[in-house]
């Protein structure tokens, strides 16, 4: 589906953002649900600027001033790319965040959220290795997180399943994300 402001039925969304806390597995669902969908993928944490990344491995949760301009490249990636297609890693956890993404995507925008016990999330952010952000910060992003459901275009996966099955449930949720 290309450049369409209203979702076709039945179709996948042309820009998606899978969120959540960290160590949910937004970059793992993400990059395999591109693939399924014929997207492009983009990493969020890759459009931080570098301040951020460096307050995040120092153990320091960002802040609302932190997260602006960051956001703004996203929404921005977003509307670039929504033409052929676009999965984007976020972890956009308050309302306010998703609003301001949802203004600045150039179209409708789905979410899918990936909902994972504190425990499951820190045995999988502990098992992980050569990533910036350390543990200490998941109880920060849980009391940050406002969950998102009843929002429009959003899709609540379980993450406590096979990564292809999150992929399948994602897909399946998709394509009725906007009736
Ligand atoms: N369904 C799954 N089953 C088992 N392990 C998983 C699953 N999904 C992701 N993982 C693993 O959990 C860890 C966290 O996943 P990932 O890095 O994709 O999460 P993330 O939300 O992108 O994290 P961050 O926001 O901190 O970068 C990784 O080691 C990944 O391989
Ligand atoms: O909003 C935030 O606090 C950040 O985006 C974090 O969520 C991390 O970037 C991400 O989860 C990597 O571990």
């Amino acid at each position: 589906m290309n450049n369409h402001d209203i979702e076709k039925p039945g179709a996948i969304p042309d820009a998606i953002i899978v969120m959540g806390v960290s160590g949910s597995g937004k970059s793992s669902v993400a990059r395999r649900l591109a693939e399924r969908a014929g997207h492009d993928f983009i990493e969020g944490d890759e459009l931080h600027p570098a301040a951020n990344v460096e307050k995040m491995s120092r153990g320091i949760p960002l802040q609302d001033e932190d997260r602006w301009p960051w956001l703004a490249l996203i929404g921005a990636e977003i509307a670039n790319h929504r033409q052929v297609g676009v999965v984007v890693t976020c972890s956009a956890l308050k309302k306010t965040y998703r609003d301001r993404l949802r203004q600045t995507a150039g179209g409708s925008l789905a979410f899918v959220f990936l909902d994972g016990s504190e425990a499951l999330l820190s045995a999988r952010m502990g098992h992980r290795t050569g990533h910036f952000m350390p543990v200490s910060l998941l109880q920060s992003q849980l009391t940050t997180l406002e969950r998102p459901d009843g929002e429009p275009g959003v899709v609540v996966v379980d993450i406590d399943q096979s990564l292809e099955a999150i992929v399948e449930a994602a897909l399946a949720g998709l394509v009725t994300a906007f009736d």
